[in-house]
């Protein structure tokens, strides 16, 4: 499936070399290709090595972490994993022809043919030899590394819209898609393995574009996916409760965010770009080396970039926009208090890389939305619907709450949890819910490998009011109760799952698109405007 991702680099140049003659046999090819492919010994130091056995001279095709995406001549990594151990496939890698392997411990009783490379630790070892395989491609873009619980992947795509000419594209990576420069395709990781990363980074590289911005989660920091990576601009948006099934504590949780400022993923930034009206951000930015630039931004008084005179309501989004040199007047259709700290983010990080504040602000007016990111479902119908990708008790108050202040009528919610993801914050999605809206369809959102009743029943230990609350395990049907509930003036917030087409459950993923399914509905229904 990411083969795409990962081209033999190296083979691609040495093919592309190669005399061009009218009569190769195939093999002779593959023979000279192989003959000109790098050796394995190019993509280690000495000291990155513990132990080896067997030809370290020996050329390579490609890597692959994965033993099901093995291709003939690999050097495969073992990588220990939470679930499985990479090392009990190694004979499998070696089946489909891997002719390395990187592994912490040498299995005994190996294969003769293979070379075995001891390191000692395999995660490491697989960012380091990525960023070496495909050149450092890293250090060839202008790269923006966005953190943060809530925010990434819109800051993200600001950023990517306030840096694009129409000469120049820009790279990114995140939640929704990886837009490689020559094509944009749909994400399966918001922050990938380093393999597909730089494979990523390289791929925008050769496509001629000179900055990229990639959304950096938490797990990618941890599992060390952006080691060694060189970002320019690190931008922290904000810190709430969320992945404690992961993290355990929140202070955990911060410790490894603040490693993609810190120099704890083995670089540091130029800037760090951190939000100052988070509790969390006002400490990042006092913990930040001396030697990285820090940009705070925020409405706090105290913010090098800030906002004044914010004006919110159900069309947009004025403000001004203050920065040490100047200000500047900025309306967006962007809503809601949460997006004027992502707006900001995206100015800081835009300015810390020397961009004329005067043509961002210009630029913010024409920014598209994300999709699924307060996404306005309009079929005629008398009410607003909006599909969101509020999945955490801070996002869906900060929501709620917004909707809540400029919505005339009701306030309805349709939400859900997902299975196999931090169950401490269910009951606070409920109470969250329960303090804003008039009325909530709690449903299925990727229940995953868990049961849904096992889910309702965290979600219900937050119920305050169980008569503006219902539980009904069929999405579609709870979005389909909704609409008949709502009328003129109302609002109707669907949360949880924004931009995704489908819905994930224990043993199949089905197609479930929250936006087409409004418009069906309505269609089906004939809800008529006032
Ligand atoms: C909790 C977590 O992040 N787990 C990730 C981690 O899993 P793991 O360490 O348990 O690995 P494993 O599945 O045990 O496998 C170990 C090794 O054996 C290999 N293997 C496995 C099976 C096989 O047949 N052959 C084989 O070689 C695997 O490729 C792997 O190298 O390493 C795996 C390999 O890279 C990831 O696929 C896996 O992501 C899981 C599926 C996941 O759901 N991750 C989510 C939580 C995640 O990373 N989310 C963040 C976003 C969060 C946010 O938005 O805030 C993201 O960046 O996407
Ligand atoms: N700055 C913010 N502060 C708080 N909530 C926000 C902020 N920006 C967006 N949100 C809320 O969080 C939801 C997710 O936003 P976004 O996709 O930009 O975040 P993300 O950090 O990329 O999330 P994920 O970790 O799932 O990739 C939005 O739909 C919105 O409800
Ligand atoms: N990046 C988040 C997205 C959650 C989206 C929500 N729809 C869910 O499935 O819980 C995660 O993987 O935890
Ligand atoms: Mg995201």
């Amino acid at each position: 499936m990411i083969g795409y991702l990962t081209p033999n680099y190296p083979l691609v140049a040495a093919f592309r070399s190669l005399p061009k003659t009218r009569t190769r046999p195939a093999d002779r090819v593959t023979r000279e290709i192989f003959k000109m492919a790098p050796k394995l010994s190019n993509y280690f130091q000495e000291e990155d090595i513990r132990t080896s056995k067997g030809d370290l001279d020996r050329p390579i095709s490609g890597l692959a972490m994965d033993s099901r995406r093995v291709m003939p001549g690999n050097l495969f990594f073992a990588l220990p994993g939470r679930r499985a151990d990479g090392n009990s496939f190694i004979d499998e890698a070696i089946q489909r022809g891997a002719v390395a392997i990187v592994a912490e411990k040498i299995p005994s009783g190996t294969a003769a043919r293979v070379t075995y490379i001891q390191v000692a630790d395999a995660r490491r070892a697989l960012a380091q030899v990525a960023q070496r395989y495909f050149n450092f491609p890293d250090k060839s873009l202008e790269l923006v590394g966005v953190t943060g619980t809530n925010g990434k992947t819109t800051v993200t795509n600001l950023i990517k819209h306030l840096l694009s000419t129409s000469t120049q594209r820009v790279g990114l990576v995140g939640t929704v898609n990886y837009d490689l420069g020559a094509r944009v395709v749909p994400s399966y990781r918001t922050t990938p393995e380093s393999l597909e990363l730089f494979g990523m980074l390289a791929q925008m590289r050769d496509a001629g574009c000179r900055q990229a911005a990639m959304e950096v989660s938490s797990h990618g920091i941890d599992q060390q996916r952006v080691l060694g990576m060189q970002f320019g601009v690190t931008v922290f948006t904000n810190l709430t409760r969320d992945h404690l099934d992961y993290h355990k504590t929140l202070d955990a949780y911060f410790e490894v965010k603040s490693r993609l400022f810190n120099g704890g993923i083995g670089t540091s930034p130029r800037v760090a770009a951190i939000n100052l009206d988070d509790p969390y951000g006002r400490r990042l930015a006092a913990e930040v080396p001396q030697h990285v630039r820090v940009i705070t931004f925020g409405e706090s008084p105290d913010a090098v970039v800030r906002a004044e005179n914010v004006q919110l309501n159900f069309k947009g989004t004025s403000l001004t926009v203050v920065w040490p040199e100047g200000r500047v007047q900025i309306e967006s259709p962007f809503i809601g208090r949460y997006n004027v700290s992502n707006l900001l983010a995206a100015f800081a990080a835009c300015y810390a890389l020397g961009r004329d504040p005067a043509v961002i602000a210009l630029r913010l007016k024409s920014f598209p939305g994300v999709s699924g990111r307060m996404e306005r479902i309009e079929e005629g119908q008398a009410f607003n619907v909006l599909v969101d990708y509020a999945h955490t008790d801070d996002a869906l108050r900060n929501a709620l709450g917004m909707l809540r202040a400029i919505t005339p009528g009701r306030l309805f919610v349709v939400f859900g949890c997902g299975g196999n993801r931090d169950r401490s914050k269910r009951p606070l999605m409920t109470a969250a819910v329960q303090e804003f809206a008039d009325f909530a369809w709690a449903t299925a959102d990727n229940p995953r490998g868990e049961a849904l009743s096992q889910i309702f029943t965290d979600m219900k230990a937050g119920v305050k009011s169980p008569a503006q609350i219902t539980f009904t395990e069929d999405r579609r049907h709870a979005i389909s109760l909704a609409l008949d509930a709502a009328g003129p003036g109302d609002c109707l917030l669907i949360a949880g799952k924004g931009h995704e087409t489908y819905q994930e459950f224990a043993d199949t993923i089905v197609p479930f698109d929250d936006r087409q399914v409004v418009r069906e509905l309505i269609g089906i229904k004939s809800i008529k405007p006032a």
